[in-house]
């Protein structure tokens, strides 16, 4: 059988390689979990389960799933919490609330959640759920690829900023694409490098737009997210019967990219012998299929871009030193968040504008005591973070102005006053009186928000209070 020429979308389709869906049960109940887990696999899923939410951040890392059932309520926090890491990552999501919890199932959904269930959950009803988001998902994926291919990779493209760290990378990047657009040449690899969420991934395909051909391909390879096993055959293709479950040729996504752009996110996650075969077409600009004799030519630019340390990966011998320099010949960095200035404030309202006409809701101004706070954050996880955060208290807010308290910042939580920890021979109910008073100190007396804290719904946060004679 003949690959499927470059157009035809099917040759994307994921799960062609691996038809075991991987699915991740993020859910404290442990009984429940097990039942769960056992259904799944018994129904042919690869299910993996996790407890607490730091521990399904870690699995989400790993195993790349391709679902996530998220309980809302976990020992360490809210699954809505974890909800826009997974949504961003396009990986599908069904959230699992208890009776009396609507207003969390709403929010889920909201914030991109595939679709709800109720607890007590029925094995059945949940199987029922799953296959029909992991049909949603796939038919999503595949218009992802289509629309990639199609829209060429130009709709909402933005690099906002006034701030010269931001204007010197629109600069490079204007210069890198005359640079790599030159006819005759072999066009030179760009590396972006930078901390997760600065926009990578914007300024490659601000670049892509840029260039020469820029109506062709711009293809997205995610290193990390991809299975190891399976990184090989998407890149390079495969010919019928290279392995076992390869039961048609197809084309890989270096191909794929015609001569348009192959974008590989995370090149620093690229396993040893893959690097040793990217650098060998990367340099002869050929590529063979697996199981193939016949080599193709490569006719795509190649931009790359990582978070890690290349150099000192290169040093601990986790990445060839041969790929790195022929990758690191136009580099460009995108500068963390907090060295931007007022560029901060200024994607922070873009954020909020762009929830509120989302979601039809009034457009309302940070506090001053909000912008301070956004200003002064060090955002770890860049202009990602603030987008989630400004998007979640957007959506959270009830007030007239987005305040301090709605962002929900760790910096806001360090600022509280300390927890006081009870002393030996204190009674359990004078404990949870202890916890509550933190809780709702920490949230500037936001009820909503100090029961989310304690893992308890407003309802109970209510009786509790009054059982404790507190007032706000
Ligand atoms: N300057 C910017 N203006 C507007 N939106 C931005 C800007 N920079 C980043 N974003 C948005 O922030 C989010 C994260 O950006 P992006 O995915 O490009 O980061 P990244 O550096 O590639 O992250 P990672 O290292 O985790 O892959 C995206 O939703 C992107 O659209």
């Amino acid at each position: 059988m003949q690959a499927q020429a470059p157009g035809q979308e099917q040759k994307f389709k994921p799960g062609r390689v691996s038809p075991k869906v991987r699915v991740l049960l993020v859910e404290d109940e442990v009984i429940f979990a097990r039942a769960v887990a056992k259904r799944l696999q018994q129904a042919g899923y690869d299910c993996e389960h996790a407890a607490t939410l730091e521990d399904g951040r870690e699995l989400v890392r790993q195993m790349a799933p391709d679902l996530v059932l998220l309980d809302m309520r976990l020992p360490d926090g809210n699954g809505l919490d974890l909800l826009p890491e997974l949504v961003s990552k396009g990986i599908a999501v069904i959230s699992m609330t208890a009776y009396g919890e609507v207003t969390d199932a709403v929010y889920a959904m909201k914030l991109g959640a595939t679709d709800y269930l109720k607890k007590p959950v029925d094995l059945e009803e949940l199987l029922l759920a799953v296959e029909k988001a992991q049909t949603a998902t796939q038919l999503k994926h595949h218009l992802d690829y289509s629309r990639q291919r199609n829209m060429h990779a130009s709709e909402g493209v933005e690099l906002l900023g006034d701030s010269p760290a931001v204007s010197s990378v629109r600069a490079q990047i204007e210069r890198f694409a005359q640079l790599v657009s030159l006819s005759d040449a072999i066009p030179p690899t760009v590396l972006i490098q930078g901390e997760t969420g600065t926009g990578k991934d914007v300024a490659a395909r601000l670049l892509h737009l840029s260039c020469a051909n820029s109506d062709r391909p711009f293809v997205h390879v995610d290193c990390a997210s991809l299975p190891a096993e399976l990184i090989e055959s998407e890149l390079f293709g495969h010919e019928k019967g290279a392995f076992t479950s390869a039961q048609a040729s197809r084309y890989g996504l270096i191909e794929a990219a015609e001569d348009g752009t192959l974008f590989l996110d995370e090149i620093g996650e690229l396993p040893l012998p893959l690097q040793a075969k990217l650098l060998n077409v990367l340099e002869r600009r050929r590529v063979r299929r697996l199981g193939s004799t016949k080599e193709h030519p490569v006719q795509a630019r190649f931009v790359a871009a990582t978070n890690r340390d290349l150099h000192q990966m290169v040093l601990e011998g986790r990445f060839r030193s041969d790929l790195f320099y022929r990758l690191n010949v136009l580099t460009m960095h995108m500068p963390p968040l907090r060295e931007r200035g007022d560029d901060i404030l200024l994607l922070a309202k873009h954020f909020a504008t762009q929830t509120e006409r989302r979601y039809g809701l009034q457009p309302r101004p940070f506090s001053i005591e909000a912008s301070h706070m956004i200003r002064d954050y060090q955002w770890p996880g860049n202009v990602r973070e603030l987008k989630h955060q400004v998007s979640r208290a957007v959506l959270l807010s009830r007030e007239s102005q987005i305040m301090s308290h709605d962002l929900a910042l760790p910096g806001s939580l360090q600022a509280a006053p300390p927890m006081v920890t009870p002393e030996p021979g204190v009674t359990l109910e004078s404990a949870e009186k202890v916890l509550i008073e933190n809780a709702l100190r920490q949230s500037n007396n936001n009820v909503s928000e100090a029961a989310r804290q304690l893992g308890i719904t407003r309802m109970a946060m209510r009786y509790r209070m009054e059982r404790h004679g507190l007032k706000l």
